[in-house]
C-alpha cells in the first residue's frame, strides 16, 4: 500500500475547516486536538517525516523545526496575518511555500482597532474599573470626569498601512477625523496600494510621513499595524513617545515588541501621552496581575483578539486548510507569502 502523505495541525480547527481537512482520506493527519499551544517537543516528535504542517502564531517555525521534519516538507500554512514566527529564510533556501490569512481578518481586526482607540480616548477601562470596584458612589457626575480626547477633527498616525491600516481609516472617516498621514518601509513615498479605494477618494488629507519623528509629533492617535521585523522592533521608544502629544493615544493591533513596554510605562506615568490601546503586548501571554503596565489606569490591553469574532476565526481555519492542500499539491493557495 502506497504511503500516505503526512500531515501535521497543531491546534484542533473549527467545524466546517476540520471537517474539510477530514475529507482528506489520503493523508495522514497527525493533529495537536486541543484549543490549547501545542507543545513544542510534540511538534518537534510528530513533524517527522511531515509534508505539510499547519501552525499558528504561537508555533515558532524555525530550523529546528525544519530540520526535525525533514527534506520532503513542501509547505507550512499559518493560521495568521503575522508571519514572525517563520524564519522564512530558512524556508526559502529550502523551497518551502508560506501560505498566511492576510484578507479574511481585515474588518475584524479594523473594527478592533476603532474600538482600542474609542476606549483609549474615553477612559473606558478606568471608567469601567472604577464602576466595578464599587467607586461610582464616591464619583458622582461631575462636568470633568473621566473626560479624554475627542476621536473628531483628529490627526491619525498609521505606522505601516496595509489592509487594516487603510480599513481602520476607512471606519475612521465618518467619525470627522481630519487627517491622516502614515509611516511605511518607503518612507515619504505614497503607498502602492489603495486597497478600498478610499486613499484617492477621501476627503481629507492622507499623505507619507517623511519618518517616525513626523508621524510621533502630528498625530492624535497613532495605530500601530506594521509587521515585527528588526527595524521596527521597538521602533516606538521613550524617544519616540517624548516626541508625541500629550493628549495623543497609542494603540497596537500588531505586534508586542513594536513598542517598548518599559517606555511606554514611563510614558504613562509621566503624561507624556494621554492613554493606550493594546490588543498585544511583548512576551504575551505573560503578563501577571502585578505588571507595571496594568496599574496605568489609561491603558487598555486585550488578550490579542483582533481577529477574533466568529466569522473571520472560521474563515482563517478554512483558508488555512486550503493553503496546506493547495501546498501539497502544487497549487495555488488562497494567499501565499513571496518568500
Ligand atoms: O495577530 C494575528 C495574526 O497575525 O493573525
Amino acid at each position: 500500500m502506497a504511503q500516505r502523505t503526512k500531515v501535521v495541525v497543531t491546534r484542533q480547527l473549527i467545524d466546517e475547516a476540520q471537517r474539510l481537512l477530514d475529507t482528506n482520506t489520503d493523508l495522514e493527519i497527525v493533529q495537536w486536538h486541543s484549543s490549547n499551544p501545542c507543545d513544542r517537543s510534540w511538534l518537534l516528535e510528530h513533524a517527522k517525516g511531515a509534508t505539510g504542517v499547519l501552525v499558528m502564531l504561537s508555533d515558532k517555525v524555525d530550523e529546528e523545526l525544519l530540520q526535525a521534519a525533514g527534506a520532503q516538507l513542501k509547505v507550512i500554512a499559518s493560521f495568521s496575518v503575522g508571519t514572525d514566527h517563520v524564519d522564512r529564510e530558512a524556508l526559502k533556501k529550502r523551497n518551502i511555500r508560506l501560505g498566511y490569512t492576510p484578507t479574511c481578518l481585515t474588518d475584524a481586526v479594523a473594527d478592533l482597532t476603532v474600538m482600542l482607540i474609542l476606549m483609549a480616548q474615553r477612559r473606558a477601562g478606568e471608567s469601567m474599573g472604577k464602576v466595578l470596584a464599587g467607586e461610582w458612589p464616591q464619583m458622582p457626575w461631575h462636568p470633568l470626569l473621566m473626560t479624554g480626547p475627542q476621536i473628531s477633527r483628529s490627526t491619525v498616525g498609521f505606522l505601516g498601512f496595509g489592509r487594516i491600516g487603510q480599513a481602520t481609516l476607512k471606519r475612521l472617516l465618518p467619525f470627522g477625523i481630519s487627517r491622516a498621514i502614515y509611516l511605511t518601509s518607503k518612507p515619504g513615498e505614497p503607498v502602492q496600494e489603495d486597497h478600498f479605494g478610499i486613499i484617492k477618494e477621501a476627503a481629507i488629507p492622507i499623505e507619507p510621513a517623511k519618518n517616525w519623528e513626523q508621524l510621533a509629533s502630528e498625530s492624535d492617535i497613532v495605530v500601530v499595524g506594521c509587521a515585527l521585523t528588526p527595524s521596527t522592533k521597538h521602533l516606538v521608544s521613550t524617544e519616540f513617545f517624548s516626541k508625541m502629544k500629550k493628549r495623543a493615544v497609542i494603540v497596537n493591533i500588531a505586534r508586542g515588541p513594536i513598542i517598548d513596554t518599559n517606555a511606554l510605562v514611563e510614558a504613562l506615568a509621566q503624561e507624556k501621552i494621554f492613554g493606550a490601546g493594546l490588543d498585544v503586548i511583548e512576551n504575551e501571554p505573560n503578563i501577571s496581575a502585578d505588571h507595571p503596565l496594568l496599574k496605568q489606569p489609561r491603558c487598555v490591553l486585550v488578550p490579542h483578539i483582533g481577529s477574533a469574532t466568529i466569522e473571520t476565526r472560521e474563515q482563517m481555519a478554512t483558508e488555512s486548510v486550503k493553503n496546506l492542500l493547495a501546498g501539497l499539491k502544487d497549487e495555488a493557495m488562497v494567499n501565499e507569502v513571496e518568500l
